[in-house]
């Protein structure tokens, strides 16, 4: 391409003033006084007019025709960063009551199968999941249910196993617990709930305990439990007296539970699982008929039912919402903007408040046929695995006083709080882009204090260690439950909510301005003041916006775009991949 065409494109473009400002002949005439400018409405008006009208002489820049979105266009995406879920794993299958019968031995030996275990349900973080909305909707999760043993020694199936997949920077905290077999083993103990031994202590005395045998027939309550036994069919329960029936086996945990993380969970999910992790072993199946073959008692006429299964309430809430949050006034542009970088299909709207609530888009920048143009070498993640892809969220946007909860600020600020780098999201045509900046980070600001004043707060109110995150590792053993501190809820009733997590502070996030609506008339000025504020801010001559002295200032941008036509898009987002990299 000759220069010469270069440099007519260049002139087509809405950013080529900003940009190239020597190569605009009516910069220097057209650097009218701010406020002397016609108000936005009346611009607009003029804007649409200009349609109808013939196009105006060369001399006077012509208001661009920008592309028009049909609302057939908008979809909605479902988004979702907490939720409480009931887990609940399978209980146990029951075991048989069965005699072998053939043809010369009409009343054989006991062969009832043991009952199956139930199944498990596991966590699983992913890359590439982004909300928490379809395990919103579920409220309960439960695994399937151990398969009743069978004749012929036949043992029944295990349960259905349930994997729950979540998105990377999820945490997990545990609100209340219903463990039967702790329940059992407490029952037995005959200090109910609140026992304060420890683990250890327990074990030995049960140790102790079992060796002088004052199991066996220390409390008859537990050797005729009538929900745990399995009656033989045509036999009615008078039949049968109590003192047919041995002492009750101690309550069994599944093989599987050595692998289960300590009570309470308090797991953060903040790099992807190769494999699924168990959060809630399921329950043991009962026994079969054959385990309680005595001298007395040859053909026992019953079998122990499968025990029922552990139930965790949990909370789960995404630490990370997205890489990349787009933060800024209501109407700056931050929809259309996502719209113009990623697949989303974002609400855009001539009003104040279209969106509300994030939307999430995924920018590609390897989708594994090639790499998108410009891009010459792929960023990496923490962790040295290429990155392929990142997300941006479109935050709903934010008034004045907003961390006052005016308007629907906190809820708003919360998200915020979850985007690994900010950008800043300025409309170039709606006044002095320095104060939209500096506003925006005056309501983060303060809502950063408010933050950090509650964490003090519940730090204070809670023992140390007790809300302690553990990180995933893929065998982690039971024994290390005291590690983490806290009590096992076992009763829902008890449970407290759950405080606040503690999340990085705003102010250190990397950060960017992006100046939309660039293709407005008289904006350059607005934008080379931000540029010279921004530079300023970096060289430290002014405080950081947030008011903290250790805000991020290391490299600051400012980049105009133009969302409806997707100009300065691809500028845009090699800012973001260095930013991620400064994460
Ligand atoms: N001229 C021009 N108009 C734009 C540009 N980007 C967005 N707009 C218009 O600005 C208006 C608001 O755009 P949105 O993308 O909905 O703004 P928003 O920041 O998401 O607004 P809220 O969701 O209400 O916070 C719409 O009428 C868009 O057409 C741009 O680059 N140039
Ligand atoms: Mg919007």
């Amino acid at each position: 391409m000759s220069l010469t065409t270069r440099s007519s494109c260049l002139m087509q473009s809405t950013l080529t003033p900003f940009l190239y400002p020597c190569l605009d002949s009516t910069w220097h005439a057209r650097r009218p006084n701010t406020s002397s400018r016609p108000p936005r409405a009346a611009r607009r008006w003029q804007n649409t007019a200009s349609l109808s009208t013939p196009p105006p002489s060369p001399s006077i820049a012509s208001p661009p025709v920008l592309p028009e979105i049909s609302p057939s266009d908008y979809t909605n995406t479902p988004f979702t960063d907490s939720c409480s879920l009931t887990l609940s794993a399978g209980p146990g299958g029951h075991g048989c009551i069965s005699f072998l019968r053939e043809k010369y031995i009409p009343d054989g030996p006991a062969n009832g199968g043991d009952g199956g275990t139930g199944g498990a349900i596991y966590i699983q973080a992913l890359r590439g999941e982004t909300s928490l909305h379809k395990l919103a909707r579920r409220g309960t999760l439960k695994a399937g249910r151990g398969k009743n043993g069978q004749g012929t020694a036949k043992g029944g199936r295990r349960g259905e196993d349930v994997v729950l997949t979540v998105p990377v920077g999820t945490v997990v905290r545990e609100v209340w617990r219903v463990d039967p077999v702790e329940e059992e083993e407490m029952g037995r103990r005959g200090k109910g709930f609140g026992a304060d031994l420890d683990r250890e202590q327990r074990a030995e005395n049960d140790v102790e305990q079992e060796e002088e045998g004052k199991w066996e027939g220390t409390d008859q309550s537990l050797k005729w439990r009538r929900e745990k036994w399995l009656l033989y069919p045509g036999i009615l329960p008078k039949s049968f007296t109590s003192a047919d029936f041995p002492a009750l086996p101690r309550p069994r945990r599944s093989n599987l539970a050595i692998s289960q993380p300590p009570a309470p969970l308090r797991l953060d999910l903040d790099k992807p699982m190769t494999t699924p992790m168990l959060l809630a072993a399921g329950a043991m199946g009962g026994l079969g008929n054959p385990h309680f073959v005595t001298k007395s008692v040859p053909r026992p006429k019953f079998a122990t039912k499968g025990d029922d299964a552990l139930r965790i309430h949990v909370q789960l809430e995404l630490k990370l919402l997205a890489d990349i949050g787009l933060v800024g006034l209501p109407n700056a542009g931050k929809s259309t903007l996502l719209r113009a970088m990623t697949a989303s299909r974002a609400r855009v709207g001539d009003w104040a408040f279209t969106t509300l609530s994030p939307n999430i888009g995924t920018v590609v920048l390897d989708n594994q046929r090639g790499r998108v143009a410009g891009l010459t070498s792929l960023p990496v993640y923490p962790d040295g695995e290429p990155r392929t892809h990142f997300t941006i969220a479109d935050i709903p946007g934010l008034i004045p006083d907003a961390h006052l909860d005016r308007g629907l600020g906190l809820g708003f600020l919360k998200h915020i709080e979850r985007a690994g780098v900010l950008a800043f999201v300025v409309d170039l045509g709606a006044g002095d882009a320095v104060e939209a900046v500096k506003a925006l980070w005056k309501e983060v600001g303060e809502y950063e204090n408010l933050r950090s004043g509650e964490l003090n707060a519940e730090t204070q109110r809670t023992a140390p260690g007790e809300d302690a995150l553990s990180t995933y590792q893929p065998f982690t053993s039971a024994a290390s439950s005291s590690e983490l501190g806290g009590d096992l809820l076992l009763d829902p009733q008890s449970a407290r909510p759950l405080p606040p997590l503690t999340l990085p502070p705003i102010s250190s996030k990397p950060w960017v301005v992006v100046a939309t609506k660039a293709d407005l008339p008289e904006t350059q000025e607005n934008f080379a003041a931000l540029q010279t504020w921004l530079a300023e801010v970096q060289a430290g001559m002014h405080a950081h916006p947030s008011g903290k002295k250790n805000g991020w200032r290391r490299k600051l941008h400012a980049l105009p775009v133009c969302g409806l036509k997707k100009e300065g898009i691809e500028g845009l987002r090699n800012v973001f991949v260095e930013l991620l990299g400064e994460r």
